[in-house]
């Protein structure tokens, strides 16, 4: 069965003036139908960078040097630009970090919306405006017949990132590519903005592919996720048993650093170390010189995607696969971390402290 998605060995260098960075190195997965779909990993692991080769968007001095990405069976990197942009904007939905950004300062949102609409459906203007007010509704935009008329600097962080997810969803996209589309906002805001996410995502049938570097935020929204460090998947596994059952060393850091309910940490624990960078990776395992389980080998041996219950190859269609050393020759230490998992999974921050009201203030915003 082919899958909504297939990203097939993509490979996505950077010619910069310091050198040849190579932000995603071959990297496969697929993303289902229906399915809403987490890429995770800290600043630099690649997730932009792969999310924005799926929409043609890699620009000078980037190159998608390999492989393939095909959406329905096509390879959208051998389509021409005309088919891209109508594939972009029919079939696929974007939402990104800053939503006010993304948005036209000229133009109303309700404009905006209408507009996708009469350019990709076809509509005639009033019957634009008509869904476009509907939409604007269903994302729980109080008033919609007014916010029609509103610019984006008239309206908060999280209502712009509601209009947009509105603008997302208006040609009844089969996937949507969200790339942090709640870094920017506060920790209420955000979880509000992720369940209306979800929420929609069932309601109209779309396919999420969701960026994000926070597994709290995954977890709580996702069905599967893949774990990327150095431009590459170390993991991936439906999210239940990346939560509970984590097989790389990488994904049981990343856990480590999801705050919990009843968690008094001023700061939150990160992985110790860095990303490195990707113009001269680490040899053997990119990880290992984080890993507290690194041993000889894995400075020697690049270790592949495996399923980590039978140490063979991953194949595309594989749920489980992790990219570790102990699943195919074995650590002599073996991994010895255990998680503990006593919040509610996907549990964000919040509570009596938790920041709030960058947004405030604004009459009939559900985000404030
Ligand atoms: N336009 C560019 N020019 C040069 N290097 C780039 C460019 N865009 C991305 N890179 C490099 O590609 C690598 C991957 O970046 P990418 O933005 O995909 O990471 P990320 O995981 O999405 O992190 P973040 O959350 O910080 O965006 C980084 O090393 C980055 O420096």
């Amino acid at each position: 069965m082919t899958a909504l998605l297939e990203v097939e060995d993509l490979t996505v260098r950077f010619y910069t003036e310091e050198g040849v960075v190579t932000a995603v190195d071959g990297l496969s997965y697929r993303v289902e139908a229906g399915e809403t779909f987490g890429v995770v990993g800290e600043s630099g692991a690649g997730k932009s960078v792969a999310a924005l080769s799926l929409l043609g968007l890699i620009d000078d001095p980037g190159r998608v040097e390999r492989g393939e990405v095909r959406f329905k069976g096509e390879d959208l990197l051998s389509i021409d630009e005309f088919a891209l942009r109508s594939v972009r904007g029919d079939e696929i939905g974007v939402v990104f970090q800053d939503a006010r950004a993304a948005l036209n300062p000229v133009y109303t949102v309700g404009e905006q919306i209408a507009e996708t609409i009469e350019h990709h459906l076809g509509y005639e203007p009033a019957a634009a405006k008509a869904r476009a007010i509907r939409l604007l509704d269903r994302v729980g935009i109080a008033d919609p017949e007014a916010r029609y008329a509103a610019y984006p600097h008239e309206l908060s962080g999280g209502m712009c990132q509601r209009a947009t997810i509105a603008m997302a969803l208006s040609c009844e996209p089969d996937l949507i590519v969200a790339d942090e589309p709640t870094t920017a906002l506060d920790v209420t805001v955000e979880a509000r903005i992720l369940e209306l996410l979800a929420e929609l995502a069932d309601e109209f049938d779309v396919a999420v592919q969701l960026v994000s570097h926070d597994l709290g935020v995954i977890a709580g929204t996702c069905d599967r996720a893949m774990v990327m460090y150095a431009g590459r998947a170390v993991e991936t596994a439906p999210i239940e048993e990346l939560y509970y059952d984590p097989k790389h060393p990488y994904t049981a850091g990343l856990m480590s650093a999801i705050p919990r309910i009843g968690d008094d940490r001023d700061r939150l624990e990160t992985v110790p170390g860095t990303m490195p960078d990707l113009i001269e990776v680490p040899s053997g395992c990119r990880f290992h010189p984080r890993c507290p389980f690194a041993e000889e080998a894995c400075a020697r041996t690049d270790p592949a995607l495996v399923d980590p219950e039978t140490g063979e190859a991953a194949t595309f269609d594989d749920d489980r696969a992790a990219a570790c050393l102990e699943y195919t020759e074995g650590l002599s230490g073996g991994l010895d971390y255990s998680v503990e998992v006593d919040g509610e999974r996907g549990r964000k921050r919040g509570g009596p402290d938790a920041e709030a009201g960058r947004d405030a203030g604004r009459e009939g915003d559900p985000d404030a």
